[in-house]
This record gives structure tokens, C-alpha cells and sequence, in this order.
């Protein structure tokens, strides 16, 4: 079908398809540098502990090198129409220094900047609280040795130095994410003490005010983790609190809570209490598992909701997945237009329509328009999007991301 026929289709229905393509241009995904390299980072190893994170698969090409990722992501941006930002994590520092994590600097990031100012990409941050010694017992922030908390206070105070630097000198606010593993693998007999100690570490580490045109601070909880299957310290409960009480940005990862929750039900309650969310889309399969996003049922639910609720302009949109069983190029690309096709499809629905037949009670119409309009050509839109981007679709799209593969699997 023709773009002016599928535009047409669409118009019957009251929806402009230009306007949706404006729209969906506009928005920026956060692409998360870890899917490149198997969540391995640069610095030299000096822990075991991967904070229950686990990329399996050993197909060949992973980067090894920061100059390798970028060659990969510039790749990769390339076939993913639009402009967009990349997600950075500490470990990934770029330097011939061996900094410890609580002596990082922006200088240690400089050539990330500079790359991404070329790129006309804006960069968020995350600090690294695993894949290191004093990470191995599975609590940082809540440790109970003052020593190993204060470690990780310092490095997070730098991380959020680091991130309003980015923001500066790239123009655009720096989303500085705080994950940590903390948690137990067995039943704690004191739940209170860490989570007392996780709160007070991560007040003095966001004590200092910064710009909030060019840093964001946010939070993330999570469920369980691989070693930490009793108790997690920073639970979702915990950091809603906290972002509430100090207004930070709350993340909501769609892998961190049971898995029959609905993630994406939680957007409109908690925008209620906060003012920005972050999103870690990601695709859980029993588990935390961080497989690559598909266009399902959840993720087009996510976009549903973003755009009915009208939260795009508060919510940052980032991926974390991770596959090192298929081709890591290919994970990115084709999982951040899923993300992509999950939002036009949001933005081509008949929003006032469906919600004026839920508002009279009509649920029979709220049925059967939310069938009908499954039908409509969406790839035809899609089509058009990235024909106006410039990048490829289909069998040309496919022939490009095998060409790449084929070039970096001897790494
Ligand atoms: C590497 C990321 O920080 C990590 O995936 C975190 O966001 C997470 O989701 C941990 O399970
Ligand atoms: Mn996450």
C-alpha cells in the first residue's frame, strides 16, 4: 500500500498520519552502550561481582574496545531513523589512565563527548556500582562497613559531576541513573538497617544541587537478582518513596518486577506523584532476563500508555537489554525500532474516540474500535518514516545488518 493510501485510511478514522510522523521524529530513545559489549566495560577487572547481570551467548563480533562500541553504534544509529541519545555506564570510560571508580573524572569521558557532539547525539550516565572488588558481597550503598559505602558515595558523587558536565557541554540534560545490587540471597533478619543505610548514602551523594538543564538524577528498583533472591535493599517501594520525598526522576524497569505485573500500568500512577520517569524497556522472560524488546503486546501497551496519558514529554525512554547470542548490531537496531513502531502505532490511534466510549460506559465500542483499528496499514507509515529518515527496510535493512556482522565477527 501507498503512503497517500495508508494516510487516507488513517484520516477515515480522524487521524492525521503527518501529524504522528512529526511527533514520532521528536522523540529520542536512550540506547544503552552495554547490549555492544556484553555489559563488560573498559577498566581493567578487579571483581567478580556482575550484580546478577548476565549476558549469555558468544556469537562473535562483541566489542572490545571503546572505539570498536562506537563503530558499532554509529552503525547502528545509522538504520534507526531519527535522532537519539546513547546510555553510558561508568565502567565504559575511554583512558589510558586506570582510574578506581572513586577517582573518575569527565576527562575519562572526554572523547565519549566529543564523538557524541559529532554525532549530534545527547549522552545519558549511570554509575557502576558491580564489576568490582568492593561490590562482591553484593552491597554497596547499604554496606554496613562506613569504608565501602563512603567508596561508593564518592563515586557516585563523581558520576553525577561527570553527567551535568556532559549535559553542559552537549546541550542537553544528562540522565544519571542509580542501580545498585544491593540485596541478600537469603532471608534477612533486618530489612530496616540497609535500607536505612541505602537512603542515607544516597542522600549524600545527591547533597550537592545541580543544574537541571544539564543533569536529571534518577533511581531504579528492582524485584531480585541472580544471587539476591531474598531480598532486594532498593525495592520499588523504597525508591518511589525516595524519588517522591527528594524529586528525582523514578526508572521503571519493565524487567524488574514480578512477572505478570503490568509495567506499563504503573506509568500514570506514579506520574501522579513524580514529576519525570525514566524507562528501562526490556523484555523479561520468566525472569530479569533482558532479552531484546519484540513489537508485543508490552511494549505497545508502554506506548499506549505514554501517549494516551500525554507522558512523552515527561518521560525519558531507555532500553536495557542485553543478547550475546545474536548479533549485537542487530539487537540494537531492530529492538529500538520496535520501540520506534510500538510509538507510531500509539500516536495513529483514535484516542478521542476510544476514550469518549469509555468515559459513556460504551465498552462495546472501546472493543470493537480497538479491534478494527488493528487492521489499519501501519506499515505503510512506518515505510514513509523511514523513508523521510533516510534508512532502510525490509530486505535492504536485513542485507546491511548481515554485512556488518560478516566484517566485525573475526574480533
Ligand atoms: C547495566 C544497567 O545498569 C543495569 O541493567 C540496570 O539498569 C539493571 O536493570 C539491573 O538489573
Ligand atoms: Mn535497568
Amino acid at each position: 500500500m501507498t503512503y497517500d493510501s495508508a494516510k487516507a485510511a488513517f484520516a477515515d478514522w480522524g487521524v492525521d498520519t503527518e501529524a504522528a510522523l512529526t511527533k514520532l521524529a521528536g522523540i529520542p530513545i536512550s540506547m544503552h552502550c552495554w547490549q555492544g559489549d556484553d555489559v563488560v566495560g573498559f577498566e581493567a577487572k578487579s571483581g567478580s561481582s556482575g550484580g546478577g547481570i548476565q549476558a549469555t551467548g558468544n556469537h562473535p563480533g562483541r566489542a572490545r574496545t571503546p572505539d570498536e562500541l562506537r563503530a558499532d553504534l554509529e552503525f547502528s544509529y545509522g538504520l534507526i531513523p531519527g535522532n537519539h541519545r546513547l546510555n553510558l555506564h561508568a565502567f565504559y570510560l575511554d583512558t589510558d589512565q586506570n582510574p578506581d571508580r572513586d577517582e573518575i573524572e569527565f576527562s575519562h569521558f572526554a572523547p565519549w563527548v566529543d564523538w557524541a557532539r559529532d554525532q549530534r547525539l545527547g549522552l545519558d550516565f549511570n554509575p557502576t556500582f558491580f564489576a568490582h572488588a568492593k561490590a562482591d558481597d553484593n552491597l554497596t550503598l547499604s554496606h554496613p562497613d562506613a569504608g565501602i559505602r563512603d567508596f561508593w558515595i564518592e563515586h557516585g558523587r563523581r558520576s553525577r559531576d561527570i553527567a551535568a558536565q556532559m549535559g553542559a557541554a552537549l546541550g542537553s540534560a544528562c540522565v544519571n541513573n542509580i542501580w545498585v545490587p544491593d540485596g541478600y540471597k537469603d532471608t534477612p533478619v533486618d530489612r530496616m538497617a540497609p535500607r536505612r543505610r541505602l537512603e542515607a548514602s544516597l542522600d549524600a551523594m545527591l547533597a550537592t544541587d545541580h543544574d537541571k538543564t544539564q543533569l536529571l538524577d534518577a533511581v531504579e528498583s528492582k524485584l531480585f537478582g541472580i544471587g539476591v533472591e531474598a531480598c532486594t535493599v532498593g525495592s520499588h517501594e523504597f525508591y518511589m518513596g525516595y524519588a517522591i520525598r527528594k524529586a528525582t526522576l523514578l526508572c521503571l524497569d519493565m524487567g524488574h518486577f514480578h512477572p505478570t505485573e503490568n509495567v506499563a500500568d504503573k506509568l500514570s500512577s506514579v506520574a501522579l506523584s513524580v514529576d519525570e520517569i525514566l524507562l528501562h524497556v526490556s523484555r523479561p522472560m520468566r525472569w530479569d532476563s533482558d532479552h531484546v524488546i519484540l513489537l508485543d503486546d508490552a511494549i505497545l501497551q508502554m506506548a499506549q500508555e505514554l501517549v494516551s496519558a500525554d507522558l512523552l514529554g515527561r518521560t525519558h525512554i531507555g532500553l536495557d537489554f542485553f543478547d550475546a547470542t545474536i548479533s549485537r548490531t542487530a539487537a540494537w537496531v531492530i529492538g529500538t525500532r520496535n520501540m520506534q513502531k510500538a510509538l507510531l502505532r500509539a500516536l495513529l490511534a483514535p484516542w478521542d474516540r476510544l476514550k469518549a466510549a469509555e468515559t459513556s460506559l460504551d465498552y462495546t465500542s472501546r472493543f470493537v474500535v480497538t479491534e478494527e483499528i488493528k487492521d489499519l496499514p501501519y506499515a505503510a507509515v512506518w515505510a514513509e518514516f523511514c523513508a523521510r529518515m533516510d534508512v532502510p527496510l525490509g530486505q535492504t535493512l536485513i542485507s546491511e545488518l548481515d554485512t556488518y556482522q560478516a566484517n566485525v565477527a573475526d574480533r
